[in-house]
């Protein structure tokens, strides 16, 4: 991975949806996902309209049956008709697809349908899904080259959950019209769904219509795909993604993040109804998730830039999780509406952080299998939760706390799935936050504070340093004391005050802990004495080269940092994460890097660059180095404000140019002015 220099900009190919063919394809997807969006919020609007006179807790079961039977179908027959839908003209098999959801929708107003067609149908609906979606993606491939794939999953994805907020607001624009009209069409009272799912239909016609004059889609099949099941792919995921300490926090956190939307979804007709509101409020409910969710998204990251990705992640979930127990708690409308936002803030921001790191984690040959494992797993999580949450929620029951004979509080089922599904995200929030800090010790408000104003943190209570300081990392051979001796060189002539350092072995002692940890002949050294011989370098280091050099406005390089004793000590050797990261912090009272340079080089090239003897660490097998490397690109996707990238198989002039690309966007005036103050008219230079 490199980060773009402005010398290697290329020209860009067009864009994906400047294809025809595909822009027909991805309007037909959006038109159908806007239609899957009303449907749902429809349906289980009319399953609590049909169900309000039999009382609370059959109005919370008759929604979550809605529920459940929308998602049955895709645990159970998925694969099949995966592998089914993958032997028939796919264009044909998404005509017929979309002639059959427009007849089934459409039946439930023109026949006035009682519950039981209404689950019928919904059934039926998501059977002929399952041959939609499949054929629908294998035939992506077939209109876009395969440099352009990715974009046009990503444009897939955005219609996925971007048509959603789209859908609530037009779902409460119906239900007011719906409820206008009646004075005109008395059929339409106490029917106000029926305009939604009318237009729910003729979305699927006008799918139909478009994908039926799409003839470059392939007739025949071009390969079967079968799919594995959902359990299948769960437990085989686990198998790879579970063993990885930092993987499992992240999917724990995303699917508390997922349960805690889930039981939302699940319970919030039944909730708004208490609250007063009708089917207008919501599709606002429902809107304000996906609405806040898209901002969470996109401002979340930017705005918090300063804060660790791993703080961020665990802490937003712990704030969702704590704006849920708060939605549940109070009865005003209006006031959760806001609240529902601030909640759907908080998961984007969680589920952006944690795909992107997996995304840049996982390993390239592993990696579509954690996605496809995280996704079978969010499924069944939300399954579960929207299933169960209504049937607790109608089991519990309304209830009402009575003072002097009058009711003060009510707090029925829904309230109480609210209140559970919020402390509960919490507690996974708080246990996520816990394994993956990366910064122990350092109090997350200070953080926190500091990243709101844009700052970065720095050790509390230290004067503050005037100078900039620079780490370079990666694995053995990377060129890292090629690259940081360059660009000492060149800060130098730009009249900076340069000090190149390097780790370990920079002081008296920091050179008699190098020759312990890297003579070969120290074979068997434990991991927990290592790293505290490396922390021990690290604290001479800082106390006695670092902090005195930045106090005095130097530019200080460095051959390696705290990361490589997270990498090395704390993947490479196992040790606990956290605690590497804790001794780190103490050791070196917090100090972190303006910039880190990692020279992201494959360990098997690193290796066959270095000469002479392989030394303690070298001499490691290289699964060990694939593990370091693994650890640095991971710390690099969690704080990518904080560090640059570059491919380390590119020519030493090409590293160079991008390092200096991103230094000069950093760097402070030319020449400091407290330079020239020491030296009169010669900036000072130091080696
Ligand atoms: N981009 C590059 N392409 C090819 N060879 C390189 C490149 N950068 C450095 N080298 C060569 O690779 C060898 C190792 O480089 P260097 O000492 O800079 O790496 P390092 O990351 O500091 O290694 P170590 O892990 O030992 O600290 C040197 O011989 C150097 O000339
Ligand atoms: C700082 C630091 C280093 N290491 C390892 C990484 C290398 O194998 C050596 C240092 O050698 P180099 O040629 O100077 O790069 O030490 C480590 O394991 N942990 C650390 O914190």
């Amino acid at each position: 991975m490199t980060s773009p220099g402005r010398s290697t900009a290329r020209r860009k190919p067009p864009h994906v949806l400047a294809s025809a063919p595909f822009r027909r394809l991805w309007t037909a997807m959006s038109v159908c996902s806007l239609g899957d969006w009303l449907n749902l919020l429809a349906l289980t609007a009319l399953a609590g309209n049909l169900t309000a006179e039999s009382g609370y807790q059959t109005q919370s079961l008759a929604i979550g049956g809605v529920f459940v039977v929308k998602m049955l179908p895709a645990i159970l027959l998925g694969p099949l008709a995966g592998a089914f839908a993958d032997r028939f003209d796919r264009r044909l098999t998404m005509v017929a697809a979309d002639l059959a959801r427009f007849a089934l929708v459409i039946s439930i107003p023109l026949t006035d349908a009682d519950y039981r067609w209404l689950i019928i149908a919904t059934f039926l609906v998501e059977c002929v899904n399952l041959f939609w979606v499949p054929a629908k993606d294998a035939t992506v491939p077939n209109l876009v080259p395969k440099e352009r794939l990715e974009e046009a999953n990503q444009l897939n994805l955005l219609v996925t959950y971007g048509t959603a907020p789209v859908a609530a607001l037009l779902f409460a624009v119906l239900s007011v019209a719906g409820d206008a009209l009646a004075g005109l069409v008395p059929y339409l009272a106490e029917r106000d769904t029926y305009l939604a799912l009318t237009v729910n239909a003729l979305a699927y016609l006008a799918s139909a219509a478009l994908v039926f004059t799409l003839r470059d889609i392939p007739r025949g099949r071009t390969g079967a795909v079968a799919a594995p099941s959902v359990l299948r792919q769960i437990t085989e995921g686990w198998r790879f993604a579970g063993g990885d300490r930092l993987v499992r926090g992240l999917i724990t956190g995303m699917l508390g993040a997922f349960a805690a939307g889930g039981a939302v979804v699940g319970v919030a007709k039944v909730y708004v109804t208490t609250l007063g509101g009708g089917d207008a409020a919501y599709g606002v409910v429902f809107g304000a998730v996906f609405a806040g969710m898209a901002a969470g998204m996109f401002f979340g990251p930017r705005l918090l830039r300063g804060l660790s990705r791993r703080r961020l992640f665990g802490l937003s979930i712990v704030v969702a999780g704590l704006v849920l127990a708060a939605a549940a708690l109070v009865h005003n409308l209006a006031i959760v509406v806001m609240l529902t936002v601030l909640l759907g803030a908080c998961a984007g921001i969680a589920w952006i952080i944690g795909y992107t790191m997996i995304g840049l984690e996982v390993e390239d040959h592993l990696r579509g299998r954690t996605f496809s494992f995280l996704q079978s797993l969010a499924r069944v999580t939300l399954l579960l939760v929207v299933a169960v949450a209504p049937a607790l929620a109608g089991l519990y029951g309304a209830h009402e706390v009575v003072v002097g004979g009058e009711p003060v509080y009510r707090f029925d089922g829904s309230n109480l799935v609210l209140l559970a599904g919020g402390l509960l995200a919490a507690g996974v929030g708080l246990v996520s936050f816990r394994q993956m800090d990366d910064r122990r010790g350092v109090p997350v408000l200070a953080d926190l504070v500091a990243a709101v104003r844009g700052e970065r943190p720095g050790p509390e209570g230290a004067e503050e340093p005037r100078g900039m300081f620079i780490a370079f990392e990666g694995g053995e051979g990377s060129g890292k004391t090629t690259q940081s001796r360059l660009l000492a060189i060149w800060l130098r002539d730009q009249g900076f005050d340069v000090v190149q350092t390097r780790e370990p072995g920079s002081t008296k002692i920091g050179m008699r802990l190098r020759a312990i940890l890297l003579d070969a002949v120290h074979q068997g050294l434990s991991p927990r004495a290592e790293a505290l011989m490396y922390a021990a370098d690290r604290a001479e280091h800082v106390e006695k080269v670092i902090r005195p050099a930045l106090h005095r406005g130097a530019m200080v390089v460095s051959d390696r940092y705290v990361d490589s004793s997270l990498a090395y000590q704390g993947a490479g050797r196992a040790l606990d994460r956290g605690e590497v990261a804790e001794l780190n912090t103490w050791a070196t009272g917090g100090l972190v890097p303006d910039l880190t340079v990692l020279i992201d080089t494959p360990p098997e090239l690193g290796l066959t660059r270095l000469g002479g003897a392989a030394d303690r660490i070298e001499s490691e097998p290289l699964d060990f180095h694939e593990r370091v490397r693994r650890e640095f690109r991971a710390l690099a996707a969690a704080d990518p404000g904080r560090y640059l990238v570059v491919d380390g198989t590119l020519t030493q002039e090409e590293i160079s140019r991008l390092i200096q690309d991103r230094v000069r966007d950093v760097l402070p005036d030319p020449v400091p002015r407290e330079a020239e103050d020491v030296t009169g008219t010669m900036p000072a230079i130091r080696d």
